[in-house]
């Protein structure tokens, strides 16, 4: 059996007497995009930030491919994290920056690239975002979704292996919205990167993950393809995916 990149095995976190995640058991496989979903404010992020290590869990443990990384040593931890990127809501570019050093500041911390090949690798990623010939602005004087695309071309600029994308589309207009999904599915198939990403965006997220996961209550109630959580029956399930009220829709369908 394949052995999934970044697994949860029963991880427990509050904040206070406030219970976010009770018993999370989520696995997510090398090369695929899974997103997770559910009802606002109910711990995607928080879910998000046990995978880097932002959080730590109270009880339970995060293995990274097939290790707990509360077991490895400071080198193995820090080698592990190098292969992740992420895009965190609230876009957290420097304003101190222009958007060229904000997308190339990954570039110059791994260190040892020539200033050509950076400037390129920046161009590119500027281009593919639409984002041509802003280089020399400073986040203050781009709007929200802007920010957001300039966040994107950051979190993507080195070519990882694993980004984490926590609602990388909200606030996008639907243009840009779909530009961003396809980039990232262009992406996946041309690098095969392992992604994450907390979503809204829903069926449109269906189209570009190859599994969907459910949080619900502090814990993953469902797991599987796009096409099985279409055809979920579960209740609770549908009503979140669909917006109905499963009663409203049993009555229906006794009707026929
Ligand atoms: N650092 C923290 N300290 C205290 N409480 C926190 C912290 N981080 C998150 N929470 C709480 O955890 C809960 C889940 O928050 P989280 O941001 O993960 O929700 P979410 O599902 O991502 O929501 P949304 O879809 O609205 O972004 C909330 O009640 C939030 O207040």
């Amino acid at each position: 059996m394949t052995v999934p990149l970044i697994q949860f095995d029963r991880v427990f976190k509050s904040f206070g007497d406030n219970a976010v995640l009770k018993g999370v058991d989520l696995s997510i496989y090398r090369g695929e995009v899974t997103a997770i979903i559910g009802k606002s404010g109910i711990g995607k992020s928080v879910l998000l930030k046990h995978i880097i290590g932002l959080l730590e869990p109270d009880r339970g443990q995060i293995l990274f491919d097939g290790q707990a990384l509360k077991a490895m040593g400071v080198a193995q931890r820090k080698a592990a994290r190098m292969k992740f990127s992420y895009m965190f809501q609230g876009t957290a570019l420097f304003d101190s920056m222009t958007v060229y050093e904000n997308v190339a500041l990954p570039l110059k911390e791994k260190g040892r690239m020539p200033f050509h090949e950076i400037t390129n690798r920046v161009r590119d990623k500027l281009t593919q975002l639409d984002l041509a010939g802003i280089e020399d602005k400073y986040p203050s004087q781009l709007s929200g979704g802007m920010k957001k695309r300039v966040a994107m071309a950051r979190a993507l600029v080195t070519d990882p292996e694993i980004v984490l994308f926590d609602e990388p589309t909200t606030g996008l207009d639907p243009v840009r919205k779909n530009a961003a999904h396809a980039m990232i599915s262009e992406y996946q198939k041309a690098f095969g990167f392992t992604g994450v990403m907390v979503s809204h965006e829903i069926p449109d997220v269906f189209y570009i993950s190859q599994r969907i996961a459910m949080l619900d209550q502090g814990r993953i109630v469902f797991q599987g393809s796009p096409d099985a959580i279409r055809n979920s029956t579960e209740p609770v399930i549908r009503q979140f995916i669909r917006g109905q009220d499963p009663e409203t829709m049993t009555a229906a369908s006794s009707q026929h």
